[in-house]
């Protein structure tokens, strides 16, 4: 019998792309709401209650409705809002995390799908905090450059209107510091304080970088750019979506240029780790909608289904 999957926010950016993923799978019945039907309460909890597994791409608060409205405990739940991501009655849905993680995704029924700045945080990160090469309470620092679509219909609709030509240049915000992804970034990280984080906004549809620099040279133990890309290429080394890029990563530049658009359309997340002796910058390369959103909802899908992990995760449009 084919699965029943049901997307709430199915016509919003990250909803739109899962229905296209999840358009290219046999093995599901896919059920849809009727247009003018999308906000009316009883419609969606009839379709919630007959799904299989629901994903939900809504705002927080709209999201948190929704679950509301599950009454069976049958229906298994991917959210992509960041509702549900610190709380331990669901599943953190990075299954790259750690050895545990891919098994606590197959046998959940809520999963949480990572921010996206978080994804490239936290997989730069974890597994040096977990090995020791970095000390938990190392005061780590971020910046990230994302396209417009992280934001959403609206931000796409701003950046998209006729006073474009005045969004040329990228643009920084989260100034307050409270960046709404930090506290997952801290909590899956490992790390006893929530980095220092700034994102920026570009004058293009898709594709985010996040980049960690770490100055080592006041550790007691001597760390090099060297010994952190070995930790990472072996933590990885198994994985199929995270790629550490090999050591010289320079050659992967574009005449000393970094491309962060290189993963668009694609699962993939790159880790590059440029430096030396002792100050190092990790970049991890990805789309803000692929491995940032809808991919990685996707992923956890096929794990929680029991389907071959990239089941529909086509690397071209
Ligand atoms: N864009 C991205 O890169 C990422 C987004 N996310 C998260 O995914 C979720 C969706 O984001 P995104 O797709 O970008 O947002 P969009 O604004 O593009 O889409 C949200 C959709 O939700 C619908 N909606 C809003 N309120 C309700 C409601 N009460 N009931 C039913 N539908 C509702 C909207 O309807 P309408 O069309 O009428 O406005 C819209 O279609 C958010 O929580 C976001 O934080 C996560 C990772 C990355
Ligand atoms: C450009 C832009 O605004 N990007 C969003 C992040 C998008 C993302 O990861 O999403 P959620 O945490 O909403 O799931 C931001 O920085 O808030």
């Amino acid at each position: 019998m084919k699965v029943k999957v049901f997307v709430d926010g199915q016509e919003g950016t990250t909803g739109l792309k899962i229905h296209h993923y999840l358009s290219k799978i046999p093995h599901l019945d896919l059920l849809s709401i009727e247009p003018d039907k999308r906000k009316d309460q009883d419609a969606r909890r009839t379709l919630m209650n007959e799904a299989d597994l629901v994903f939900l791409c809504l705002p927080d608060a709209a999201s948190k409705d929704s679950v509301s409205l599950i009454s069976n405990n049958r229906t298994r739940i991917i959210d992509a809002s960041t509702a549900f991501r610190t709380n331990s009655n669901w599943t953190y849905g990075l299954p790259e995390l750690h050895g545990d993680q891919r098994n606590k995704i197959r046998n959940s029924t809520r999963v949480s799908v990572p921010g996206c700045h978080a994804t490239g945080f936290i997989l730069a990160m974890q597994p040096l905090v977990a090995e020791g090469i970095l000390p938990k309470d190392y005061p780590a620092t971020c910046f990230a450059l994302t396209g417009y679509s992280g934001g959403g219909k609206k931000l796409i609709a701003e950046y998209e209107s006729s006073n474009r030509d005045q969004l040329q240049a990228p643009r920084h915000y989260a100034f307050n510091l409270h960046h709404k992804h930090l506290p997952e970034m801290q909590l899956y990280s490992g790390l006893s304080f929530a980095p220092l984080f700034t994102p920026i906004v570009g004058n293009y549809y898709q594709g985010d970088a996040v980049t960690v620099p770490l100055v080592t040279r006041m550790f007691t133990r001597q760390i090099t750019a060297k010994d952190v890309h070995e930790r990472l290429a072996s933590y990885y080394q198994d994985e199929r979506f995270v790629r550490v890029i090999p050591y010289d990563s320079e050659a992967y530049l574009e005449d000393g240029f970094f491309n962060l658009m290189e993963c668009n359309d694609t699962n993939n997340l790159d880790l590059f780790v440029f430096g030396h002796k002792d100050e190092v910058v990790l970049v991890s390369r990805f789309d803000n909608l692929g491995k940032g959103a809808s991919g990685a909802a996707i992923q956890n899908m096929n794990i929680m289904l029991g389907f071959d992990e990239g089941l529909g995760l086509v690397l071209q449009e």
